[in-house]
């Protein structure tokens, strides 16, 4: 058989011009392929199809996101900006926890991926690491996500326990090397130019110092982010989380035993929860030793804080004013913005009248979910007086260290307490000066 009639049982039709057309077809279709392959700026339909089945954001509703967003970038970013803008992949629907985006846990926090960068994705270490305080807003730190140079995840990784920090720091690579691919892993991808961050509130908790030791050891040039706040509102805002966890495991027909077996629930009620809480505080204020009380937690901002300015030193770690953060976002976020390098306006915030909060406006509009921003529309001092006011004597001496820690002040006297009144942490001032 000759060679011509060979490679003539692949053509599709007998005629010869039917089979000139059908090339040509073929080829015109895939030159558009690889156009749109190396011009990203021109996304092909079905990879955006694609996204889209993985995200809670409509196609239509994309179209005018899209538009806002490269409104209010930096004209230099653009380009490189409406490459990479797309929806966030959901990675879990419907999860445990209502505080993450729309009951899913996305790739990373923004709703849509407002990348700068056209490095290639890579999974490593964080850059920056939120500490603490668990209560204090540190949720409004995935704002940052739909920074142009930064990538935040808001699932917690909690890495830095109390064994794994252990190991570290007794330098037992064995037992935490694979932890360390998996903590990389629980992050997103990010490109070697892009600010990583991840936040984990429990790090202040109880094991800070070994956290702040191991953390030096495995990521010497991290930054450490902590956000302190007004105790009061604090406690309350834990007792209606564990109310709305304890409601929602209800709803799920979870039994008696899971509900006792539950950390984040509420044993009682919301009211037992308070009371039980105020007869502990009432028995931390009879037991002073030399006029000191032991704390019950919510106040220990300067012992949280110390084992990390002790390991990273004080320039590499930032405390916000959680209250400043909410009253007067700019400002307090611009504080931020800089401690991390960027430009201290780069990305802007309104206080959104139905929320109650500050909500993201520049580059991307944008809202905390309905689960956080709940328990502050309740004044709890107002609905627990006598309970709250033990709260603020059992709280106010480490309130107080905080103030000359913080050096607001050397020492807390009457002219502090006047710089204290309409500053940033003016909050402390019912605690030291009333
Ligand atoms: N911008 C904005 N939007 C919504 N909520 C805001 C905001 N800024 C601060 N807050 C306050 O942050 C409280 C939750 O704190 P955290 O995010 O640190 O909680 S957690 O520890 O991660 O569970 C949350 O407490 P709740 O009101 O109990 O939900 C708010 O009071």
């Amino acid at each position: 058989m000759s060679t011509e009639n060979n490679w003539k049982k692949y053509l599709p039709f007998e005629n010869k011009k039917l089979n000139i057309a059908a090339i040509v077809f073929c080829a015109a279709i895939s030159a558009h392929n690889a156009y749109n392959y190396f011009n990203p700026e021109i996304k092909n339909d079905a990879i955006l199809d694609a996204y889209f089945l993985h995200s809670h954001i409509k196609k239509e509703e994309f179209e005018e996101l899209e538009k806002y967003i490269l409104k209010h970038v930096p004209a230099e970013d653009f380009s490189a900006i409406r490459r990479n803008l797309k929806p966030t992949t959901i990675l879990m629907e419907e999860s445990k926890d209502k505080a993450y985006h729309e009951g899913a846990v996305m790739e990373h926090a923004c709703p849509v991926e407002i990348r700068k960068s056209l490095e290639p994705l890579e999974r490593r270490l964080p850059d920056i690491i939120g500490v603490g305080f668990a209560k204090c807003g540190t949720g409004t730190l995935q704002f940052l996500d739909c920074h142009p140079s930064v990538t935040m995840k808001t699932l917690e990784p909690k890495f830095f326990n109390n064994m794994i920090s252990q190991d570290i720091i007794r330098g037992r690579p064995e037992q935490y090397e694979h932890l360390l691919k998996m903590y990389k892993s629980s992050l997103p991808a990010v490109a070697r130019d892009e600010i990583l961050i991840e936040k984990s509130p429990e790090y202040s908790g109880k094991s800070a110092a070994f956290t702040a030791e191991a953390m030096k050891i495995v990521a010497p040039n991290t930054k450490i982010i902590a956000i302190a706040c007004d105790p009061i509102p604090r406690v309350f805002s834990q007792f209606k989380m564990k109310d709305r966890r304890t409601e929602i495991k209800k709803e799920n027909g979870d039994s008696e035993m899971e509900l006792k077996r539950c950390r984040a629930c509420l044993k009682g009620g919301l009211d037992e929860e308070i009371k039980v809480f105020t007869d502990e505080v009432k028995s931390k204020l009879e037991n002073q030793v030399d006029g000191k009380t032991v704390s019950i937690g919510f106040d220990e901002y300067v012992h949280a804080i110390t084992p990390f300015i002790e390991q990273f030193g004080e320039e590499n770690v930032l405390l916000l004013d959680g209250e400043s953060l909410i009253s007067n976002p700019n400002e307090e976020w611009g504080r931020l913005l800089e401690f991390i390098g960027l430009e201290k306006d780069s990305l802007q915030f309104y206080i959104d009248e139905e929320k109650g909060f500050p909500c993201l406006s520049s580059p991307i509009k944008y809202c905390l979910n309905g689960a956080k921003g709940t328990s502050r529309k309740i004044n709890v001092r107002e609905e627990y007086p006598e309970e709250t006011a033990l709260w603020r004597e059992l709280f106010s001496p480490r309130i107080k260290e905080m103030i000359t820690f913080l050096k607001i002040c050397n020492e807390v006297d009457k002219e502090c307490c006047q710089k204290l009144k309409d500053g940033r942490f003016s909050w402390a001032y019912e605690y030291a000066c009333d």
